[in-house]
């Protein structure tokens, strides 16, 4: 497979490591350095392209790959506002979006019990919730794409609570989400049900990037010849 790595820092590199390992090819890498050369490559240049790069870029890298017919599997965080915009576009370019907030195997299934528990305890309202996300301190955006998916995965279950905040007390209908950054963490989410007897807690914590960009890989690998906008409950058939 050609793919074309699209931000070239801590996961870009992780990726081309993984994506060598699996016999893909890298055709071209972009970073800050050579944003304008993804304008010159072409369908025909590239299979797919990985998309980590930041917040600010991260759109209008993203749109110019739809505009090719390029498919882009995007794992950048704090630019999701413009989303639903990106997945408009998508359908109506019949191109390929793929987005996740978090790659990691173990993550999407820890997504998947974090919506089943916050199901079991919402009658249980003498439970307080928290989450919690610790990551290194060059990560750019606050709180972490990976707890705006948990706090949602909550919401989507609980029915007294309809939103989240960060770093702040919450109101009675809303997710706390207490963001910390430590060293180089590569990223640890937890959700607790706290009560004045006793607490539950689930935690996921990544010793590496490593799980990271194996699952943007194989991700890559899964959606190049599909179109539409698809996700890792898709891919991993939790939906
Ligand atoms: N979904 C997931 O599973 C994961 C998502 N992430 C997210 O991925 C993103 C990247 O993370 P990480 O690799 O750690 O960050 P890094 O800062 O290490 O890498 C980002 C790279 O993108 C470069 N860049 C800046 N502008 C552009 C541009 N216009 N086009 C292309 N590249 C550009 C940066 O250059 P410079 O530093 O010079 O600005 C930097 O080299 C973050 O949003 C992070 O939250 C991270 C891990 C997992
Ligand atoms: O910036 C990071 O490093 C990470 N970002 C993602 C996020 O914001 O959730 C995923 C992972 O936790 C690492």
């Amino acid at each position: 497979m050609k793919i074309v790595l699209i931000g070239y820092g801590k996961m870009g590199k992780e990726i081309e490591r993984i994506a060598l390992s699996r016999g893909h090819q890298i055709v071209a890498k972009i970073d800050i350095d050579n944003p304008n050369e993804l304008l010159g490559l072409s369908k025909q240049d590239v299979d797919v392209a990985i998309e980590f790069s930041n917040p600010q870029s991260a759109y209008s890298n993203i749109l110019i790959c739809l505009e090719k017919q390029i498919p882009v599997v995007c794992g950048t965080t704090g630019w999701l506002e413009k989303k639903s915009e990106v997945e408009a576009l998508a359908q109506k370019n019949d191109a390929t979006f793929f987005y996740a907030s978090n790659y990691s195997i173990g993550v999407n299934l820890f997504f998947a019990l974090n919506k089943h528990l916050a199901k079991l305890m919402a009658p249980h309202t003498q439970y307080d919730i928290y989450t919690n996300e610790i990551h290194h301190t060059e990560k750019k955006d606050s709180p972490s794409g990976t707890a705006i998916t948990i706090a949602e995965g909550i919401i989507s279950a609980y029915p007294s609570k309809d939103t989240w905040v960060n770093n702040e007390i919450p109101q009675s209908n809303e997710v706390a989400i207490w963001s910390q950054r430590e060293s180089t963490k590569p990223g640890t989410h937890t959700v607790k049900y706290i009560s004045k007897v006793d607490q539950i807690e689930i935690t996921h914590e990544a010793f590496s990037r490593e799980g990271f960009a194996l699952g943007a890989v194989i991700a890559a690998e899964w959606v190049k010849d599909k179109k539409g906008v698809l996700g890792m409950e898709d891919m991993l058939k939790l939906a």
